[in-house]
């Protein structure tokens, strides 16, 4: 059945969801506050750089079913499902910030004209849903039934629309029967199992995912940071129990710590929240510990190879927190950029897609290169930082052929071992020993 569907946000995840639900048919209207965004969406221009979004936003377009409107009343007036998908950024405390969930409750309230569903797609602290539910319940406008419905999403940037179509599972939580038969319909076809549960528990489920995913990478960085000092090869270590189908290899790629919009952001939360309720959550409160040292590991590493970094050219590949999106929020480039600055290196970067955003948060001491080429030549030695294929696949001689010195930090583990070895290049990776070209003969001892 097709459904008259208002989505509220059109951030990465609001615009993937509506986009996802007008090509299931339904008729959807996205509302953002933010009126450049929707003005750019009106043209079929997208805010945000995501794979195969923009072919599927300009169909559902032209076809009349997905359109956008920063004016609230316009877009809920008489819709039968409400996605919210706002942001819910961290407080300075590490707390969710949940202003943006509670102004759209109250656009709900103001202009839902008829008995519908409300599905919270943001990340949300236990107990928020029926917050959601009150406050709309206090002040809506007009007598209708409000269904509330926690349905979080998994999706990943830079993979967010085939993840979207491809979920391993749909989680929905609600105490209205009636919410649940609509939100069965609206996700069968995407094909995945559906796990029926309670707000409470489907608010928690998400939180429990995204940290679980967060530790297995603050485990991963642990273990290769101490396989690095005792010889041992952590991309060995990871194959070894990753065979372990208990264990699992996914999720243990060692590097320079997890970014992004959610990881950060989610397990503050989560430790904020046990913290409320008298159940401190150590091995998260660890993984976040964990993680913020991670970056700085690179650094230190160049800072034992050069003494000094002043003046030297350095050449950093990868900006944005993974590949295949421009987000640059909390990337561990930021603490990496920063810290070169802070030691007057000379930065000159680049970013197959990031460099547009990253210009505006990079204020001085960073230049920006047109092409990996342009970024090597010269350099003193490059930092990888984020692993584009355009990035991970430069062959070996390009760096002998470009820099000054072919001295490589590899922050994801790009290369094989051997293979610097044979390209006799300088190579420091995450929980490998090092690799030291013909050059040098070891400059660590
Ligand atoms: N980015 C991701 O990959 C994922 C994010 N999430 C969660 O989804 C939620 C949204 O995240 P993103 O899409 O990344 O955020 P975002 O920051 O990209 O987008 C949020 C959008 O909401 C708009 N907005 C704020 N208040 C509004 C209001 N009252 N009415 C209409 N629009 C309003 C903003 O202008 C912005 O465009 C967060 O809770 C996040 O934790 C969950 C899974 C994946
Ligand atoms: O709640 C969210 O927002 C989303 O957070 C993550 O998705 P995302 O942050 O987009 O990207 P990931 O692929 O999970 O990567 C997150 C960070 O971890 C790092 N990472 C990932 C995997 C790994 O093995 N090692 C590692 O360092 C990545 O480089 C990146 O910086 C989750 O994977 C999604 O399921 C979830 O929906």
């Amino acid at each position: 059945m097709t459904r008259k569907i208002a989505v509220v946000g059109a951030g990465y995840v609001g615009l993937v969801t509506g986009v996802a639900l007008a090509q299931l048919g339904h008729y959807v209207t996205c509302i953002d506050v933010d009126t450049t965004k929707v003005d750019q969406l009106n043209r079929g221009e997208l805010p945000i750089y995501e794979e195969g979004l923009r072919e599927l936003l300009l169909a559902n377009r032209e076809a009349g079913r997905i359109s956008f409107t920063a004016h609230p009343k316009r877009g809920l007036r008489s819709a039968e499902v409400i996605y919210i998908a706002v942001g819910t950024p961290p407080k300075e405390d590490g707390s969710a910030d949940l202003r943006y969930v509670e102004s759209a409750a109250y656009d709900i309230a103001s202009y839902a004209t008829q008995e519908c569903v409300v599905v919270c797609k943001s990340t949300v602290p236990v107990g928020t849903n029926e917050q959601v539910l009150q406050w709309i319940e206090k002040e809506k406008k007009e007598d209708i039934k409000v269904h509330i419905a926690s349905n979080p999403e998994f999706l990943r940037q830079g993979s967010a629309v085939y993840d979207t179509f491809h979920p391993d599972r749909i989680v929905i939580g609600s105490n209205s029967s009636y919410a649940w038969d609509v939100l069965t319909e609206i996700n069968a076809p995407f094909e995945a199992p559906i796990v029926k549960t309670d707000l409470a528990s489907a608010e928690m489920i998400k939180y429990a995912a995204n940290a679980f995913l967060a530790m297995k990478i603050s485990f991963v960085n642990e273990i290769a940071n101490l396989s690095e000092k005792l010889g041992a090869n952590i991309e060995d270590v990871v194959s070894g129990i990753g065979k372990d189908q208990r264990i699992g290899e996914a999720f243990l790629r060692p590097g320079i710590g997890y970014g992004g919009s959610c990881f950060p952001k989610d397990t503050k939360a989560l430790s904020h929240l046990g913290s409320d309720f008298m159940e401190r959550l150590r091995l998260i409160e660890t993984t976040v510990e964990v993680n913020d040292m991670q970056p700085s590991r690179l650094i230190q590493k160049a800072i034992k190879r050069y003494g000094d970094l002043a003046g030297k050219r350095m050449a950093v590949l990868g900006l944005s927190f993974k590949p295949g999106t421009d987000d640059m929020r909390e990337a561990p480039s930021l603490s990496i950029v920063n810290g070169l600055v802070d030691l007057n290196a000379e930065v000159v970067a680049y970013d197959p897609v990031a460099m547009e955003r990253a210009a505006t948060i990079f204020e001085e001491g960073v230049d920006f290169a047109s092409s990996v080429e342009e970024a090597l030549t010269g350099a003193d030695g490059v930092f990888i930082l984020t692993e584009w294929p355009v990035i991970k696949n430069i062959a070996p001689d390009v760096y002998a052929a470009r820099m000054n010195q072919p001295i490589i930090f590899d922050g994801r583990n790009c290369y094989g071992i051997e293979e610097m070895k044979e390209a006799k290049l300088e190579y420091y990776s995450i929980g490998r020993p090092p690799q030291f070209g013909q050059l040098i003969s070891n400059p660590l001892t």
